[in-house]
């Protein structure tokens, strides 16, 4: 498979952005309003304060900002805020908003109380955006008309509406954009727990079957993202279909996403490829991106972007200013011990960031790829 464009993350099982297939089934499963949608609780109590507040006011709910990863529910909160507020909504995304013009032509066409659920909100134009102050503040945009010395501001209002931004990097929001909205909520990772039920939800949508432990096998898989979860739900039907009796248990459900090569903690094989060349051939690191990259046979940047951030996130890749090391779980995880003399580098393991004895001794083995697991996958 060919990982090294940006079209091609989505094609991996365990991506978190959405693909084709996904997006054909994805309007049938999703939550319709609040107490269907599944935890997120400190999020979804605060939203519904807002939204009920604004119901009994009879007004607009004000601006909310909606800040995660991929396939955490950004959509379909907004979606829900629609229709809690019995509001329509329109969908649209930064990257889609790149003239002021774009912006004022939407907002000028929108309805009083709808909802404007502005995906990638940090990738919209800067006009764009000077634009979306005013609007979202004075319910009033500026349309210049003309160029030069001759230009013209024409006040347009505007209905009163709700904004829904989402985003997966607050961060890079500025500050006098950041604070028009009034109430940022922050999507965490799901608990398997919570992804059990989701499972278990879309499930009886697809009018599949599936047992407790078969949810849960499934649900450790997903990398606390219900979009994965339900992706992997569809996958492991299609084995217990053809393979068994269509029932899916926690035994089918592993044979199947060891079919697929999603394993048990949910690193597909590219994520494996980059932990098995930072353990074999580096003795576990630390060395720098591109020396591994070229080890696993891949871009740098598909490294870093594609598959590093799990294995950070998971605690079995460090990034460190000497280069990449691999944490005490990761040769867990795989199944080797660590060589002697990566003993003294190791770092401690479980959990992101997970800091450990840290030190990168003198026995540090390096980036020469002369190390003791030289012979293992990807020796010569
Ligand atoms: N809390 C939840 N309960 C049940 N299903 C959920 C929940 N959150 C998300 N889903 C499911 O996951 C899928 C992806 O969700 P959604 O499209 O809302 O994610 P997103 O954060 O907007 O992703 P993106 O950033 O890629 O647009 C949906 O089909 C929905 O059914």
């Amino acid at each position: 498979m060919n990982w090294d464009d940006a079209t091609a993350e989505p094609e991996r099982l365990v991506a978190s952005a959405a693909d084709h297939d996904d997006q054909a089934v994805e309007a049938a499963l999703r939550p319709k309003d609040l107490g269907e949608f599944i935890g997120q609780e400190r999020v979804r109590q605060q939203l519904d304060l807002v939204l009920k507040a604004a119901r009994q006011r009879g007004g607009t709910a004000d601006h909310v900002l909606l800040s995660g990863a991929p396939g955490l529910g950004k959509t379909t909160l907004s979606m829900i805020i629609a229709a809690e507020m019995g509001a329509p909504i329109r969908i649209t995304s930064g990257p889609a908003i790149q003239h002021a013009g774009d912006l004022a032509a939407i907002l000028s066409s929108l309805q009083e109380g709808e909802v404007l659920f502005l995906d990638e909100i940090h990738r919209m134009s800067r006009p764009a955006e000077e634009m979306l102050y005013m609007a979202m503040e004075d319910f009033r945009v500026d349309v210049i008309v003309g160029k030069g010395p001759g230009a013209t501001a024409i006040p347009l209002e505007l209905p009163a509406f709700t904004l829904v931004g989402a985003t997966t990097r607050a961060g890079l929001l500025p500050p006098p954009l950041r604070d028009r909205f009034g109430f940022t909520g922050h999507m965490e990772f799901y608990a398997p727990a919570e992804l059990e039920r989701v499972i278990h939800r879309s499930a009886g949508l697809l009018d599949v079957e599936v047992d407790l432990e078969g949810a849960a096998e499934i649900a450790g898989r997903s990398r606390g993202t219900p979009r994965i979860a339900n992706r992997l739900l569809r996958r492991v039907r299609d084995y217990a279909q053809v393979r068994a009796d269509g029932v899916i248990t926690q035994e089918i459900a592993g044979q199947a996403l060891e079919v697929y090569e999603v394993d048990a903690r949910g690193l597909d094989r590219l994520d494996r490829a980059v932990l098995h060349a930072l353990l074999k051939l580096f003795g576990g690191g630390p060395v720098g991106l591109s020396t591994l990259a070229v080890a696993v046979g891949e871009e740098r940047e598909t490294v870093e972007e594609v598959a590093e951030p799990f294995l950070v996130r998971e605690g079995l890749l460090a990034r460190t200013p000497r280069g990449r090391v691999a944490t005490r779980a990761a040769w867990t995880h795989l199944g080797l011990v660590p060589p002697q003399g990566a003993a003294g580098q190791l770092f401690g393991g479980q959990g992101p960031g997970g800091q450990g004895s840290g030190g990168h001794g003198p026995g540090s083995q390096g980036t020469g790829g002369t190390g003791p697991g030289q012979t293992g996958l990807f020796g010569p």
